[in-house]
């Protein structure tokens, strides 16, 4: 998959493929992440890429033409690809929708500056307006970086078999459970008995109650639109019997 970004620092997003999963998946084709700078596009000689906005007001915006000619150059470079704005305007980023981004072969991604874009770049080059969540940014690029990590872990080969398993439990929608390593008594806390009975279904089962109960405690809202196994009812009835005690 190919993620283009059109941002002010291009360096930013492009940092993404030099370590860890992304390194390797960039290494192994199976993704690239290229920036495209309005500042590239700069004639002035101060290379502005702002300007004021009309009615006044605090601020600037991210100038129009700059601003659309690295839109151009990225639609160039990715003539397939939907563009997505970043933006506080847009639906809510989950994994849903991660996983509907993750089957297009390529994506251009919007990153706004300063107070935004204007709004008839908006209504010419946006395909999908997305947000991060409900809190004040300086730009948009930490946004485009969060989608692009969540989107390719999604791209078929990326994770390896072990880690997409791993995938595939977090997937359930539910929280994780608490985890453990060694040693077996860190100040006196011991790791829990059964994860070293080595009775697996044990294991499993005990992993799967821990994150029922603190999904229910933390995250009461995961149990919307979800329908529960037979055996996650029980271990939550069990859980909310020892509550009302
Ligand atoms: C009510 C709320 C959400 C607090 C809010 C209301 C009004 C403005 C902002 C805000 O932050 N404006 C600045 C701006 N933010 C973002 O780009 C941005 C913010 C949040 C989630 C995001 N996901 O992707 C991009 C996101 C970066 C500079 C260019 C203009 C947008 C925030």
């Amino acid at each position: 998959m190919r993620f283009g970004v059109v941002t002010l620092f291009p360096e930013w997003v492009e940092q993404l493929t030099s370590v860890g999963v992304l390194e390797r998946a960039s290494q192994n084709g199976l993704i690239s992440v290229t920036g495209f700078n309005p500042r590239d596009h700069a004639t002035d000689n101060h290379r502005s890429v702002d300007d004021r906005p009309f009615g006044g007001g605090p601020g600037m915006l991210m100038q129009v033409d700059t601003t659309e000619a690295a839109i151009i150059k990225a639609r160039e470079a990715l003539p397939n690809a939907p563009v997505v704005y970043l933006s506080p305007q847009g639906r809510a980023l989950n994994q849903p929708l991660v996983q509907e981004l993750a089957r297009l072969p390529e994506l251009i991604l919007l990153a706004g500056r300063y107070e935004g874009i204007d709004e008839r770049l908006v209504d010419e080059h946006v395909d999908l307006e997305v947000s991060l969540g409900d809190y004040v940014l300086s730009g948009g690029e930490l946004g485009a970086m969060v989608l692009i990590d969540a989107v390719s872990r999604m791209v078929p080969g990326v994770l390896g078999d072990q880690a997409s398993a791993e995938q595939d439990s977090f997937a359930a929608h539910w929280l994780d459970c608490p985890h453990f390593t060694r040693p077996v008594d860190y100040r006196g806390n011991t790791v829990p008995e059964v994860l070293r009975s080595g009775h697996h279904g044990r294991i499993e089962a005990w992993r799967l109650q821990q994150s029922l109960e603190r999904s229910w405690d933390r995250r009461p809202d995961l149990f919307e639109r979800k329908r529960l196994t037979t055996t996650e009812l029980s271990m939550i009835n069990e859980h909310l019997s020892t509550l009302e005690k």
